[in-house]
């Protein structure tokens, strides 16, 4: 369906829970969050309903994220029952890696195509840091879990972050020599409780292009915020992500569920819709997505001189 600007609006950002097995500090808080109580966080089943909705609108990208996708209970279930729903031509999974390696044949049994794995050094104890007391090794694993059992094209988030992992940008890139892998480098966003922590560690995407000479540029993926290059004779691509420098809101073609029921026609706008109201009938969820998609804004206004960031933390969104 059609937005208010004449954008297409056909992805889906399913968030199914707001925990996490890490804390990246960009992202949420050290103590992690409330326990929620039953009936405020959604049931697969109910997720399922709203995924089915949009499918018949015309959703045919479906994106399950967090929180951490791989800490819910059975997301295997969901996956599986998205992949059988008709018009469905992408779904994707976006993931930290800490589980992958023990879930990487199970989600591919059940029909997701790819993931999305975060990851923002190659430094043991800077990982630890960032992500307060992960374990790199197990993420690294799971990247070669997902490579063999066919989840791909295998795409790695790297938040850059000033002072932290711009000094990795040559490294990170040159996996993508002899791998089939694609390294984005995303722009940190101010957002939730670190929302001034992100503002002081900023830097744009700019600055991969000036320390990476020679890129080519490619076509960028139909449907995705990435422009595309290539490190001459590499294997896989760089993808640069730049919401703040140079956003991508002119081509926005998504929409957000929370886990807690919520559509949210932007990431970047407190603006939300509860869904919860239409569970058990589809024809009422299908009309809040209408409303939800009427409600998408021209685009973000991270950089008016009196933006306030939302309050969400990004793991209650998904990214
Ligand atoms: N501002 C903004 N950032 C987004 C949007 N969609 C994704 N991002 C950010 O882009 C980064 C990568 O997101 P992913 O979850 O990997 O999803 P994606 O980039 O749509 O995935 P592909 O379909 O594989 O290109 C994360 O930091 C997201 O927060 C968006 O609509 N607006
Ligand atoms: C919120 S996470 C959820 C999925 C999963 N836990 C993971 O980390 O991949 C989704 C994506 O959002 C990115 N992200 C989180 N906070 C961000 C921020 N403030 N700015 C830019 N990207 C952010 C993460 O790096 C990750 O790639
Ligand atoms: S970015 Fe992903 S892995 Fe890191 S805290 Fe947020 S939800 Fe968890
Ligand atoms: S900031 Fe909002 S309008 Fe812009 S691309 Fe992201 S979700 Fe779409």
């Amino acid at each position: 369906m059609k937005d208010t600007y004449g954008r297409n609006i056909r992805y889906l950002r399913v968030s199914v829970t707001d925990r996490c097995n890490l804390r990246c500090m960009y992202c949420m808080p050290e103590e992690g969050v409330c326990k929620k109580t039953h009936p405020d966080m959604l049931s697969l089943e109910e997720i399922y309903q709203i995924i089915e909705a949009s499918a018949e609108m015309g959703f045919d990208k479906i994106r399950i994220t967090g929180g951490e996708p791989l800490v819910r209970k059975n997301i295997e279930w969901l996956v599986k029952k998205t992949a059988e729903l008709e018009g469905i031509k992408d779904i994707a999974m976006t993931t930290n890696g800490i589980l992958l390696a023990e879930y990487a044949e199970k989600l591919k049994d059940a029909g997701l195509n790819r993931v999305n794995i975060s990851l923002d050094t190659l430094d043991v104890e800077k990982f630890r840091e960032i992500t307060r007391g992960g374990d790199i090794e197990r993420v690294l694993e799971g990247i070669k879990a997902a490579l063999n059992h066919g989840l791909t094209p295998i795409k790695i988030n790297t938040v850059l972050i000033g002072g932290f992992n711009d000094d990795e940008i040559e490294d990170l890139a040159e996996l993508t020599l002899n791998h089939d892998i694609h390294v984005r480098f995303i722009e940190l966003m101010p957002i939730g409780h670190a929302a001034d922590w992100s503002k002081e560690k900023f830097i744009p995407n700019e600055t991969v292009l000036e320390r990476l000479e020679n890129l080519i540029p490619l076509e960028n993926e139909d449907g995705s915020p990435a422009r595309t290059y290539k490190m001459p004779g590499a294997k896989g691509t760089i993808g640069l992500i730049n919401p703040i420098s140079q956003h991508f809101c002119n081509t926005c073609n998504r929409l957000r569920l929370t886990a807690d029921g919520k559509l949210k026609p932007c990431l970047h706008s407190d603006k939300e819709i509860d869904v919860k109201k239409g569970l058990g009938d589809k024809e009422e969820i299908k009309k809040i997505i209408v409303d939800t998609i009427e409600m998408k804004p021209k685009a973000h206004h991270i950089n008016d001189k009196d933006y306030k960031p939302i309050t969400r933390d990004m793991n209650n969104i998904g990214g």
